[in-house]
């Protein structure tokens, strides 16, 4: 990324716009290359540019870009967009991580051009992300890349072929996140109900939760593999695990919970 040129807005820096610029930061993109549009300097975006000195907006300027990054709120595509118009040639590339904002609504807005649909998700502060991308057909090879460059810098980068499976993704791993905190909330919860003090509790908790997933990426084992190790004939792990997995409990669950993420972004499509 540090030999490319293309100068970049980014629409929104909040939560996961400031998350991918640190990447992209961090990474080596060169600050002057970016100009982040965003109403006010929040939280996440003020050590940015503290740091890095990146150009802050409150209005798209009067440029132009070759790349714009869509990261405001999916309710708020409608009433930001139009400002871009000016911003954009005709084959500027549009990358949008919005949940539920499809391409074509993009288009509407901001005309025929190279599209790009990802999603990240919030592991991507500290470079742990991963990404679900589809491209439109107006993206060619070159620009597959540079989308692929800048969602990379905060990990892994999966292309989609099909643009509805671009929900599908929203539903494991860009909420997915949050089913892991609440897992290690109802571990810690459960901790305290089993006699131990909450504060240990809640340390056990996230450190078995870092700890799992941290042994799972480094590890060339299966999930299942990895789950069998813990599990002693007849022990205490196979005590719980009755548990969870009577009737299949936490598999149908977690299907029905990936099914409604995944139902809320089709949803938010046609909001
Ligand atoms: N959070 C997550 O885990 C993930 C989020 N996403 C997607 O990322 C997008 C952003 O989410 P997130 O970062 O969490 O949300 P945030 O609310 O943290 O960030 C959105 C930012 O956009 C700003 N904004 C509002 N209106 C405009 C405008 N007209 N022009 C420029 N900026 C504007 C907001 O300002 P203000 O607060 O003043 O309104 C805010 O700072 C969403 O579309 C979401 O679907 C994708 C993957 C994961
Ligand atoms: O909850 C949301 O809508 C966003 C999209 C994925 C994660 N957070």
């Amino acid at each position: 990324m540090a030999d490319a040129h293309e100068r970049i807005l980014l629409l929104g820096g909040g939560n996961m716009g400031a998350a991918l610029l640190g990447g992209w930061l961090e990474t080596g993109l060169e600050p002057s290359r970016v100009v982040v549009v965003d109403p006010k300097v929040g939280d996440a975006l003020r050590p940015l540019i503290d740091r890095y000195g990146v150009r802050h907006e409150t209005n798209v300027p009067d440029e132009a870009f070759d790349i714009a990054l869509l990261a405001v709120k999916p309710q708020m595509m409608g009433e930001a967009l139009p400002a871009l118009r000016a911003a954009l040639e005709p084959e500027s590339l549009v990358v949008s991580i919005a949940a539920g904002t499809s391409v074509a609504a993009i288009e509407a807005i901001l005309g025929e051009r190279p599209v790009v649909r990802a999603m990240p998700n919030t592991p991507a502060l500290i470079g742990r992300g991963i990404t679900g991308a589809f491209a439109n057909a107006r993206v060619e090879v070159a620009g597959r890349a540079v989308a692929d460059g800048l969602l990379s810098a905060s990990g892994p980068v999966e292309w989609v072929e099909s643009e509805a499976l671009i929900d599908a993704v929203t539903g494991v791993s860009g909420s997915g996140p949050a089913y892991v905190f609440y897992l290690a909330e109802c571990l810690a919860k459960a901790g305290e109900a089993a006699g131990l003090p909450a504060d240990l509790a809640m340390r056990l908790a996230r450190h078995t939760v870092a700890g799992a997933g941290e042994l799972m990426i480094r590890s060339e084992d299966t999930p299942e593999k990895l789950r069998r190790n813990v599990t002693s004939p007849n022990g205490t792990t196979q005590a719980a695990l009755d548990v969870l997995m009577a009737a299949d409990g936490l598999a149908l669950l977690m299907r029905r919970a990936v099914g409604a993420a995944r139902d809320r972004a089709e949803a938010l499509s046609k909001e």
